[in-house]
């Protein structure tokens, strides 16, 4: 007769138990590309499959940078848009595994690149599209589509992502009582996305209901909670369009923008091809002009009031151009270029009074170019570099003059890059909102995160595991040692 394996029942315990962690701690996984105006960023996101509705933890997993400019810049050869993603697809072939790929969903959102490309040439937008969505279409994910993201998405969405990773949306509900003081409009925190070619500035004011300029609301229940948005995206405003703004003011000899002893010969092009100052164009024969640097703070600050108009407001207040604007409110967390900027110049702490912060950004403006160059040409391109005085100038503009920020209320304001390590933008609110991650309303318990719902998971599995050895151990045929009677 066969004699029986000893150890082979415990490997079929720890097997099975290995593969009940293995099922319950199952990922699923989403896709989304910010295809925007200055460059394209893939980045994958990952929650726990188990939990009921989709309502897991959301946490961003992966981000790649495609490399060369964004897919608005494909004008006269689209196809090469679709191929500029192929290498961050392939990576995130290689970050989620294989068989998960056909359930994985990709989104491809646009933003102000392609908002100005389409105002200027629809078809070739349309091109662009196609091209983009034709490579999507090749890889083995759960393609949702490619689009173009209206202002008022980009800003609410931004709004989205970093209250959600800032834990200020979920409600606590425990035993049927809801625990509601520290959510609503009092929590909530704002958002202000600075990009290359638009701005959002999106918030939630006691004193907005939406029924002054509606066009700036966006309404929304999440976790059993009403919110009414505050939300506007100013089209040519990012940063690299505001740069066109500025330069094409009344002509000026010295550009006290950028730093003295800078002197670069530049196309009129590169200024003047775009829908936001096409229209200012100067006619004059030479196709190149001479950028000279003055380093000025306080007249650079002058230019760019220039490009922010405040003559006109038909409602009961506005921020410039005429766009409503209700009174600020709360915390707001100030991301993208806001940091890359602000990040560069050592001025991200705002606990500093605004009037130290103007005096260091003042000083870093007169600095000579030669020595700026030497000092950081090996680290930090040179194009970024010859604008930071222009770049934390407009930042600080945009904010006080524009937004009506002050000295006071600039604290308020945190410069964010990332929250618990995903990035802060809108990509992340987009994909929990097309996946109704967010449900309207509260659940029963608090999410929790995917390292905390691992370690839950491991914990009970070992748990279970030493229970089911004890039984075993307790039925395994013993030797009886006490004599036996015969
Ligand atoms: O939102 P839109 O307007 O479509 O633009 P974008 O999505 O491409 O814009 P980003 O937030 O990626 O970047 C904003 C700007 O910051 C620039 N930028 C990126 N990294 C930077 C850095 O390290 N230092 C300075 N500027 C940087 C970039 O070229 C853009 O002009
Ligand atoms: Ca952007």
């Amino acid at each position: 007769m066969k004699e029986k394996n000893p150890w082979h029942r415990p490997v079929t315990i720890i097997i099975t138990v290995i593969g009940v962690i293995a099922i319950v701690t199952l990922v699923t996984y989403g896709i989304v590309l910010d295809a925007g105006s200055s460059h394209t960023s893939l980045y994958i996101y990952q929650w726990p499959a188990e939990k009921d509705n989709n309502t897991g933890r959301v946490e961003q997993k992966h981000h790649c940078q495609v490399a060369g400019k964004g897919i608005s810049s494909y004008t006269a050869t689209p196809y090469k848009a679709g191929e500029s993603l192929i290498s961050c697809l392939k990576e995130a072939k290689e970050n989620i595994p294989q068989k998960m790929h056909p359930e994985t969903p990709l989104y491809l959102g646009a933003t102000a690149g392609m908002r100005l490309l389409k105002l200027e040439n629809s078809s070739a937008s349309d091109e662009v599209f196609k091209a983009v969505e034709k490579t999507l279409r090749g890889f083995p994910f759960s393609y949702q589509g490619a689009r173009l993201l209206a202002g008022q998405e980009e800003g609410a969405f931004g709004w989205v992502t970093v209250n959600y990773l800032d834990d200020r949306l979920t409600q606590v509900s425990m035993g049927g009582f809801k625990y509601t003081s520290v959510h609503g409009n009092e929590s909530a925190k704002g958002a202000l996305d600075l990009g290359g070619a638009s701005t959002q500035i999106s918030f939630v004011s006691d004193e907005y209901n939406g029924s002054e300029s509606p066009d700036n609301a966006v309404s929304f229940r999440l976790y059993g909670y009403d919110y009414t948005l505050y939300t506007h995206s100013f089209l040519c405003y990012g940063k690299d369009q505001a740069l066109r703004l500025a330069l094409s003011g009344p002509t000026a000899i010295m550009d006290p923008c950028f730093h003295k002893g800078y002197n670069e010969t530049k196309h009129y092009a590169a200024v003047y091809d775009s829908p936001c100052v096409s229209d200012q164009k100067p006619q004059i024969v030479s196709e190149t002009f001479i950028h000279l640097g003055g380093g000025n703070f306080t007249q650079c600050q002058e230019v760019i009031k220039s490009v922010f108009n405040f003559t006109s407001c038909r409602y009961s207040r506005c921020s410039f151009n005429g766009i409503f604007q209700p009174p600020l409110q709360g915390q707001f967390g100030a991301f993208s270029a806001y940091f890359f900027v602000m990040n560069f110049l050592n001025l991200t702490d705002t606990s500093v009074p605004l009037k130290t912060v103007m005096q260091k950004l003042s000083d870093y403006c007169a600095t000579p170019w030669t020595q700026v160059c030497a000092y950081f040409k090996h680290d930090i391109p040179l194009k970024y570099l010859a604008e930071y005085c222009f770049s934390g100038t407009y930042i600080l503009t945009l904010m006080m003059e524009g937004y009506n920020f002050t000295s006071e209320t600039y604290s308020s304001i945190k410069y964010i890059q990332k929250i618990k390590n995903s990035d802060a933008g809108w990509t992340l609110g987009y994909m929990l909102n097309l996946t109704n991650m967010i449900p309207a309303e509260a659940p029963d318990s608090p999410p929790l995160t995917y390292t905390s719902y691992v370690s839950v998971v491991t914990v009970m599995a070992i748990l279970l595991f030493v229970i089911f050895i004890l039984i075993l151990y307790s039925l395994w045929p013993k030797c009886n040692t006490e004599p036996k009677i015969i």
